[in-house]
């Protein structure tokens, strides 16, 4: 499966939230990551087809996604808020789902997208019962009714707590194997831990496209371990990014992000965080290319 999108553009009323965006994707895990409001929930609306854009082209291996039915039939969409009946089971609420979808529902198919989740166990708990996470997997499970070739997820590990993170982007990467999957979060770990690529949308306009590797590389030289006395905090805090502060005793060691050295600072390895809030304090509008 091969998705691409061309010079995409959308407005509501007089104000633009998508700017003149390009991509290829192809299979695997792609993490979309930005800012609130950067336009990340607007532009995967757009691929499902639930939103008009405003002008462009988007293919889906050639069908374009004015093709309503035809799209529609080969994505499967996890929004960020998603409701259920909560006094249905498990196993009913997939049922109910098939039919909603106009397949046939059997046991074995219901059985099976159930093991594939991990809720096999589940199937006759009510979806009130459920957990969080167990919930965010019931969801999967309802958008991998129609067998998709590309599945959209709107920050699907938000809220939920570390070890069903861990189980739920193991399951998105089981899936990537032959899909394109297409992650959107604020968590910048899900992404270094999952995605073969990444696009970074600030304001409407991509500022990064390509390999989670090369985008570590936006933050070389910018990261700076600086140890300094407890009451000079505050004044460093006014003139430099801290993104992260141990304190022990009257001494505190700072994390900074900085185009200049800090007087007394030591460069650090950058994580991908640390590239992200690089790139998010550049004011400098041109498009990030690198590798
Ligand atoms: N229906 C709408 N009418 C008018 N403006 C809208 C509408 N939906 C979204 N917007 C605006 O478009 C911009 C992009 O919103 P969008 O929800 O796509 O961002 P986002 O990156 O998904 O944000 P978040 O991470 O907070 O979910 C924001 O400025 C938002 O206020």
């Amino acid at each position: 499966m091969k998705i691409c999108i061309r010079e995409l553009n959308k407005s509501y009323s007089d104000k633009q939230v998508l700017n003149n965006i390009n991509l290829e994707l192809e299979n695997g895990m792609h993490g979309l990551l930005g800012p609130n409001g950067a336009g990340k929930t607007t532009f995967m609306r757009i691929l499902t087809t639930l939103l008009p854009k405003t002008s462009g082209e988007i293919t889906y291996d050639g069908i374009k996604v004015e093709n309503k039915k035809e799209v529609r039939k080969i994505i499967g969409y996890l929004p960020q808020e998603f409701s259920l009946y909560p006094n249905m089971s498990v196993y009913e609420t997939l049922e109910y789902f098939y039919l909603l979808s106009d397949i046939k529902p059997t046991k074995s198919k219901i059985l099976c997208l159930l093991e594939e989740v991990h809720l096999e166990t589940c199937k006759k708990l009510k979806v009130k019962a459920l957990s969080g996470g167990m919930k965010r997997r019931l969801g999967i499970a309802i958008a991998l009714i129609n067998a998709p070739k590309v599945l959209i997820v709107d920050e699907p590990t938000a809220g939920l707590d570390p070890e069903e993170r861990i189980r739920f982007r193991n399951l998105l990467s089981d899936f990537s194997k032959d899909k394109v999957i297409i992650l959107s979060t604020h968590i910048v770990e899900d992404i270094a831990l999952s995605c073969r690529s990444l696009t970074v949308i600030k304001e409407g306009n991509i500022k990064y496209s390509g390999k989670v590797s090369d985008f570590i590389k936006i933050g070389k030289n910018k990261v700076w371990k600086l140890p300094i006395d407890i009451d000079k905090l505050d004044d460093i805090k006014k003139d430099y990014l801290v993104v992260s502060t141990v304190l022990e005793e009257d001494r505190a060691s700072l994390k900074i992000i900085s185009e200049i050295k800090p007087k007394g600072a030591e460069p650090v390895n950058p994580t991908l965080e640390d590239a992200y809030m690089s790139l998010m304090q550049e004011v400098d509008e041109n498009v990030l290319e690198i590798g």
